[in-house]
């Protein structure tokens, strides 16, 4: 009973958390520190949400019942997941017990289901696929013979490469191609290097499933059984160097995600840039090798711009809850996790797939197999005014495959796959390099005047980028000239540019990077640069995991779902969710369709909003992709995020503007761009995509035997639309039918796209070993540390690193009587973090060794009570238990770790040393 912060937790029967103290239950940390919880167990009204100690009277505001289960006022942050519930509940807008501030009434979260399970790994060579007799004859012989034929066909690759560019058939810069092949799929020289690679290795197997004339479903059983190590093709994949222990260890990730999952040596580690996409499924190519999917007949499927023609529409369909930040911040996720690589020329040059006046290029220009364009009806409604029969379209570079054998075409991902914000700090080290300051932890910006006075900072310039492609405005659409400080912004990716919208959208994080980087670095004044920059990154990523996990994730596949494979974020305490055997990889079917659902929720126009909300003009998107220039003028960046959190979201269905459908990168002047739901549609059967079918089994949806099957989820029109498109049901494009999809109750798509994302993000949460609430890990945080970093919300990003004066708590959500408008200022309904558990204690209480290793006596912490150490055994892992004299605060060390809660910013290693554990302070 010495223990004032100690309270426990009860669940009731409901399974969510309450206030009667029915049945205890143990919590992972029996004895940590509440000050900053949710405390369940306050008697009487049940909880309050108590954010200090000073002050704390009680529940003040009676609160309803919310979808039957007592609830509390909260902060709105804490009731992001509730948020549909709780708009349909009359008398949740509630006042904060200290009375000064907005808050929602909703319960405690659900407890967290324990049984989500990621889909099973395809089979390599399903049940019941039988070789035939000359397809098991296939020997490493065969192989190198046929690699043989494959360099061949590299050098007549080249051929076709040289006469496409002596022909003056090329990119134009300046182009909607060059735009969408250079400006959006990036490449760099490592990625051309090994997707050149890669090409051999799909060449060699082309010529193999030819000579032997393999059918579609043994090609990938028979390729498989060799490994290129065996072949002539041993060099053509990159290696990876081993995990060290400072690695291992270090509480920071690796900017390439390297070690992240500590991968066996001479494997490919999982997650890093370059590397493939995984499947859902085991891919349909027509060939079984990297043709396209054709129909199920054997005929071809109807052209993507036919679909696109005949599904999609241009109407707004406004939501009634969500704000314009829900797509913007999806792109932005989007932008941390994936890239996929294109395909180039040997030079690493973008492919012409069309002519430059939209006509399809002769059959020998095509000889090196890397486009697939798309046919333009001659009847297009659009096109046909601008004569245009061909829209380009290249495929994607092929992977080196991660099991290092032959097989089926996988994709490659450019970015680390973990959501750790490389948008912003770049996925290798070079970008990471060109991004920084290397003083005082900062990034790079720009800064402008304004007058007397500097603006806030902008995003640095991309002097390269600028020379290539100018992101000013022409004097045609602005009637000015270009102002010459206008560049190209540099971010850790390199779409940044892509919109306006984008780009205050990576500001706020640069800005809050920096804003942190300050603070810390006036906290801790002995750290370096070096030390402030990692442990700032640490922090920004963990804000931004909790965001996702917290704010977003719940908006897109709903609450449900979220709870049923355990994605709910704690509220208190410790994770212990990282499994190692996860591979966190981004799924192919999420970054070729389902997570393309945003899309569908693009405006045609940004808006510029002032801060009293009133609405002073919008830009059309046509003229702006890649185009930074209204970001330069002061007020704007303020202007575009009060927009995002003002303006309706629209919804994920067939719908889309025209300035995707028509003018996707438009060239200024040409009247028209590229079609982006085409690109989407011939994208999912470049990468060899199953039939929307497949993934309803997958997904344990029925699967439809006809056609009107499908109309438990879709509407009768979009599936006449298809019975007339498509010869089977088996046969429709993913993308479309998923967008096309009935919502799922409390979600923002349908239940095919909710199960691939949900997917998804369990990976990216249990499969990251640096997942910012775990416990015990290099990366943890104490405990006082995550429970500020909980009381982040996107409100407070944009309020803390913008002009912008006010904002409802939850930004993602339209501003209602239950997420009113409130001042920046007010900390009690847009709660703030302190950095002060970050703030380094005086360490005097090291005993040092002959070898100069700094021991740890016990559990003597200055300021603290003597404790005592108990040594456990632990799976023959060194693990300690350290507590102090009152049995308060407990630390526990494993996996040769040990974070100490007490004193915050140490963290201590522990070392085997003879068998004898002992704690070193950790130097960084
Ligand atoms: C200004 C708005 C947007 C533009 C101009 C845009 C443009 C594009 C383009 C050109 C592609 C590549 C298409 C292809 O050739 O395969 C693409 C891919 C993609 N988009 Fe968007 N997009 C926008 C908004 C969004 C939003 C809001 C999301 C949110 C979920 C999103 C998610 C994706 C994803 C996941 C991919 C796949 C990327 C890859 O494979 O590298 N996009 N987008
Ligand atoms: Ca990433």
């Amino acid at each position: 009973e010495n223990c004032p912060h100690q309270q426990p937790t009860y669940l009731e029967d409901t399974g969510y958390y309450s206030g009667r103290p029915n049945h205890p239950v143990k919590s992972l940390f029996p004895d940590t520190n509440a000050k900053f919880l949710y405390v369940a167990h306050q008697g009487g009204n049940g909880g309050s949400y108590k954010q200090s100690q000073e002050g704390y009277t009680g529940q003040k505001f009676h609160c309803p019942k919310v979808g039957g289960l007592e609830s509390h006022c909260r902060p709105g942050k804490d009731c992001a997941i509730w948020y549909d519930l709780v708009r349909k509940t009359p008398g949740t807008s509630c006042t904060l017990e200290n009375g000064h501030g907005k808050g929602i009434c909703c319960p405690g979260f659900p407890r967290n289901g324990l049984h989500g399970k990621a889909f099973e790994k395809p089979s390599s060579c399903p049940k019941g696929v039988k070789l035939d007799d000359h397809v098991e004859g296939i020997n490493i012989m065969s192989v190198n013979e046929a690699a043989h034929a494959g360099h061949l066909r590299m050098g007549t690759t080249a051929a076709t490469e040289k006469n496409l560019f002596d022909n003056n058939i090329r990119v134009r810069p300046g182009s909607d191609r060059h735009t969408h092949s250079w400006l959006f799929f990036h490449s760099t020289d490592e990625s051309v290097k090994i997707s050149n690679g890669s090409m051999y290795g799909v060449y060699t197997a082309q010529q193999l499933v030819r000579r032997f004339q393999i059918k579609p479903d043994q090609v990938h059983c028979i390729l498989n059984r060799f490994e290129l190590k065996d072949t002539n093709l041993f060099k053509t994949c990159p290696t990876f160097p081993n995990c060290d222990q400072k690695t291992l260890t270090s509480p920071y990730r690796t900017i390439n995600g390297l070690c992240n999952n500590i991968h066996p040596p001479g494997h490919v580690p999982w997650g890093v840039p370059n590397t493939q996409y995984q499947r859902a499924l085991a891919p349909n190519y027509a060939d079984g090798l990297w043709m396209p999917r054709r129909s199920t007949n054997g005929g071809e499927l109807p052209p993507p711009r036919v679909i696109s023609l005949s599904v999609v529409r241009d109407v707004d369909a406004p939501s009634e809850t969500d704000t314009t930040w829900i797509m913007q911040f999806a792109q932005f996720v989007d932008h941390d996790v994936l890239e996929t690589i294109e395909a180039k020329l040997a030079d690493g040059s973008p492919v012409p797939c069309c002519t430059d006046d939209g006509n399809f290029l002769s059959v020998e220009d095509y000889a090196h197999g890397k486009c697939i364009p798309i046919e333009i009806p001659k009847d297009d409604p659009f096109y046909s005014k601008f004569r245009q029969r061909c829209m380009q379209f290249a495929r994607s570079a092929p992977a080196c495959r991660t099991d290092g054998r032959f097989g089926y075409v996988e994709q490659m991902n450019h970015n680390t796959h973990y959501l750790d914000l490389s948008a912003v700090y770049g996925s290798d080290d070079q970008v990471a390099r060109e991004v920084r300051t290397f003083k005082n932890g900062a990034l790079n910006v720009t800064r402008l005047r304004n007058g007397y006075h500097y603006q806030m900072d902008l995003l640095p310039p991309d002097e390269i980028e600028s020379q290539i492609s100018s992101c000013a405005l022409s004097k045609a659409v602005t009637g000015i000239d270009p102002p010459p400080e206008v560049k190209c912004f540099k971010a850790g990716d390199n779409r940044v540019n892509v919109s306006p919208y984008m780009v205050v959208t990576q500001t706020v994080i640069l800005r809050e990077h920096n804003r942190i980087a300050a603070e810390l670095a006036d906290l801790n004044q002995n750290w370096d640069d070096e030390r402030i920059y990692q442990e700032t990154r640490r922090i920004v990523i963990a804000q931004w995991q909790h965001i996702i996990y917290n704010e977003f994730l719940p908006v897109i596949i709903g609450r449900s779902k979220m709870q049923e494979l355990g994605l709910l974020p704690l509220q208190k305490g410790f994770s212990r969710d990282y499994d190692e055997n996860l591979n966190p990889t981004i799924l192919n079917e999420f970054a070729g369709a389902a997570f393309r659902f945003g899309h569908s929720l693009v405006p045609g126009k940004q808006d510029l909003i002032n801060q009293k909300r009133v609405k002073e003009r919008d830009i059309l998107l046509r003229q702006h992709f890649f185009k930074t220039q209204e970001i330069y003028t002061p007020g704007n960046v303020d202007k575009f995020l009060i927009a995002l959190a003002t303006v309706p979201g629209l919804t994920v269905d067939n719908y889309f503007t025209e300035e995707l459908t028509n003018h996707l990168f438009e060239e200024e002047g040409k009247g028209f761009g590229m079609d982006l739901v085409s690109l989407n549609i011939q994208r999912g059967r470049d990468h060899g995509f199953n039939g929307y079918n497949s993934y309803r089994e997958l997904c344990g949806l029925p699967v439809a035997r006809e056609f009107h099957d499908l109309l438990d989820l879709l509407s009768p029109t979009v599936v006449e639309k298809f019975e007339s498109l498509y010869d089977s049901v088996d046969d429709i494009d993913l993308f479309i039918a998923g967008v096309s999809e009935k919502k799922t109750e409390g979600a923002l798509v349908g239940p095919t796209f909710a199960c691939i994302i949900a997917d998804q993000f369990l990976r990216l949460k249990r499969g990251d070993r640096y997942f910012y609430d775990l416990v015990d890990r290099p990366g943890s945080f104490t405990e006082d540390q995550l429970n500020e970093i909980r009381k982040i919300s996107y409100a407070r990003l944009v309020c803390d690193n913008s002009n912008v004066l006010s904002s409802q708590p939850l930004i993602f959500k339209s501003v209602s009587e239950v997420n009113p408008i409130v001042d920046c200022e007010s900390f009690d309904s847009i709660p703030r973090m302190s950095l002060q558990p970050w703030k380094e204690v005086e360490n005097t209480g090291w005993h040092v060794a002959e070898d100069g290793v700094k021991w740890f006596p016990d559990c003597d912490f200055p300021g603290h009570d003597i404790g005592y150490v108990q040594k456990v055994a632990d799976g023959g892992q060194c693990a300690q238990k350290c507590k102090d004299t009152k049995g308060c605060n407990a630390f526990w060390a494993s996996y040769g770790w040990c974070t100490l809660k007490t004193i915050p910013t140490w963290q201590h290693r522990v070392q085997l040393n003879g068998g004898i554990c002992g704690f070193v302070p950790e130097k960084f």
